[in-house]
């Protein structure tokens, strides 16, 4: 079995012991072994990112743009490795996982050519001769944290920025899919970055997150994962004056409306519901139908659901792989329960799967005369379920998609351009889309919610800088 240890200043470090990567369609596969790292990791790749970060931050950004087009091109040249690494380290099918390496990829290329355009202003003062200019500089050490659903794609969305822009990295991965992760940080480590300017510890969150999170030496930390995980890490941040990044979850509401297009509603549900499992935090798990499209709806979603395959993440056909962990599972069984007993109607699938292989499956779920006061409408399940709620019309859609704690995504079926153009302007998420899933986002343009899904600058495109550098003002008498 292959065992793969932790980049710490340059050099590939082996922890206290290594923990087995498991493929969720298949528990009898086993990808290989990762280090567990410790908090004496952490204390070292913080001392070795401290010890880069001067040459680094006011080096050759024709040298950091060149290092991160390099580490772009070598992921897009072997896109079809990665993405089916991660697939069978995280479930998603093999499409799923080609098509996040490719996001990874462009992303690292997009901050390729951001590293050149870092601009700042210059200002008269108010003041005669004296001239005032405003400028970014990088922030400092950066912590990373990410979660299992995107192996590749998050960790790439957070470190091509930082690097980007003159910061150091320690990126500590999902302990559930650390395969993807150690794939990207062996490129970055043959790529010209200097050694410690990018760390990798992987362990588990209480240790490696919690010691990241607490460091001195760390100045940001951008997170992506829970809730509950994010608001404590959002705490100690603020407590010991680091800059902080969350996203988080997502109860994101696709509006269907009388006049919408059926098959194109179906058809958007579907995938905003179910494809990558429904483990997507832009996913939509509240289908808000307006009551005059609402029985057509309902037996065109039941006709399609029958039409989806489950199977094997890397089998030719499946259209949804497993969940990805025996946890994950048992909550969206969980979930299933407790929405029979809050009296909505299983309608489709919600069942335990036995497939060929033993993997974490189930049949994607709907419920329909579901009331938007209920748990399944209110909390985060993060599996392949999903509620329909019954409105009158296009006014109450609105107030009962924006009647929720989080606000990450929203979409509306509608071929009315009035409605589009009032949900555009009155949804109360980060990201709106009209006629399209509740997920499925450019790499090039700023990702983010509202209300609990989010936290602190957005991340992505050009708004990306926000976090990653820190303005300074600087004034000169003539
Ligand atoms: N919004 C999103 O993209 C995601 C949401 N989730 C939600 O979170 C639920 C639980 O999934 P988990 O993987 O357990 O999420 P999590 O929030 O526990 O883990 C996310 C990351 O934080 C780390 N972490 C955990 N505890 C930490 C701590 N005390 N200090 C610092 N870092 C810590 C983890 O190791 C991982 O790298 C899911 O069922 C889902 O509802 C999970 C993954 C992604
Ligand atoms: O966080 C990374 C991320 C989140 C969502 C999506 S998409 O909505 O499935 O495009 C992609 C990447």
């Amino acid at each position: 079995m292959q065992q793969h240890d932790n980049l710490i200043g340059g050099q590939w470090t082996k922890g206290n012991a290594y923990s087995p990567n498991l493929n969720p369609s298949n528990l009898g596969d086993t990808i290989a072994e990762y280090t567990q790292g410790n908090a004496t990791h952490v204390e070292a790749a913080v001392a070795a990112a401290t010890a880069a970060f001067p040459a680094w931050a006011t080096g050759s950004i024709q040298a950091r743009s060149d290092a991160l087009d390099k580490i772009g091109t070598e992921i897009l040249a072997r896109r079809e490795e990665l993405g089916t690494l991660l697939s069978r380290e995280e479930g998603k099918t093999k499409a799923e996982g080609i098509g996040e390496a490719t996001r990874a990829g462009q992303i690292f290329k997009f901050f390729a050519g951001e590293c050149l355009r870092l601009s700042g202003e210059t200002l008269p003062s108010v003041r005669p001769n004296i001239g005032v200019e405003i400028t970014r500089e990088p922030v400092g050490v950066v912590g990373l944290i990410t979660p299992w659903n995107f192996p590749i794609a998050i960790p790439a969305w957070k470190i091509a920025p930082a690097l980007a822009f003159g910061n150091c990295v320690v990126l500590k991965p999902a302990d559930l899919v650390p395969g993807s992760s150690w794939a990207l940080a062996e490129i970055i480590s043959r790529s010209g970055i200097p050694a410690g300017v990018f760390n990798l510890v992987m362990g588990r969150g209480s240790v490696i997150g919690n010691a990241l999170v607490n460091h001195p030496g760390i100045h940001a930390i951008s997170f992506t994962g829970s809730v509950g995980v994010g608001r404590n890490i959002a705490i100690q941040c603020v407590t010991n004056h680091k800059k902080v990044q969350l996203e988080m979850g997502g109860k994101n509401p696709q509006v269907i409306l009388d006049d919408a297009d059926l098959n194109q509603a179906v058809e958007l549900s579907v995938q905003s519901a179910f494809y990558s499992t429904g483990q997507r935090c832009t996913a939509s798990s509240r289908l808000i139908v307006t009551e005059g499209i609402y029985p057509k709806f309902i037996a065109a979603m039941q006709e399609r659901m029958a039409k989806i395959k489950v199977g094997d993440a890397l089998a030719a056909g499946t259209d949804i792989g497993p969940v990805s962990s025996q946890s994950q599972l048992d909550q969206d069984l969980e979930y299933i329960a407790i929405g029979k007993g809050e009296g909505a109607t299983l309608a489709a699938g919600g069942e335990r799967l036995k497939l060929g292989t033993e993997g974490y499956y189930m049949s994607p779920a709907l419920f329909s005369e579901s009331i938007a006061s209920m748990r399944i409408n209110k909390e985060e399940i993060f599996g392949p379920v999903a509620s329909v709620i019954r409105v009158k019309n296009y006014e109450e859609a609105l107030a009962t998609a924006n009647d929720t704690e989080f606000g990450l995504s929203a979409g509306i079926a509608t071929t009315s351009l009035k409605y589009a153009t009032h949900f555009k302007r009155h949804s109360q998420a980060g990201m709106v889309m009209v006629n399209l899933p509740t997920a499925g986002v450019d790499y090039h343009v700023p990702f983010g919610g509202r209300k609990g899904s989010s936290y602190g600058p957005r991340e992505q495109g050009k708004y990306a800088q926000e976090f990653f550098t820190t303005v300074k003002t600087a004034y000169t008498q003539a």
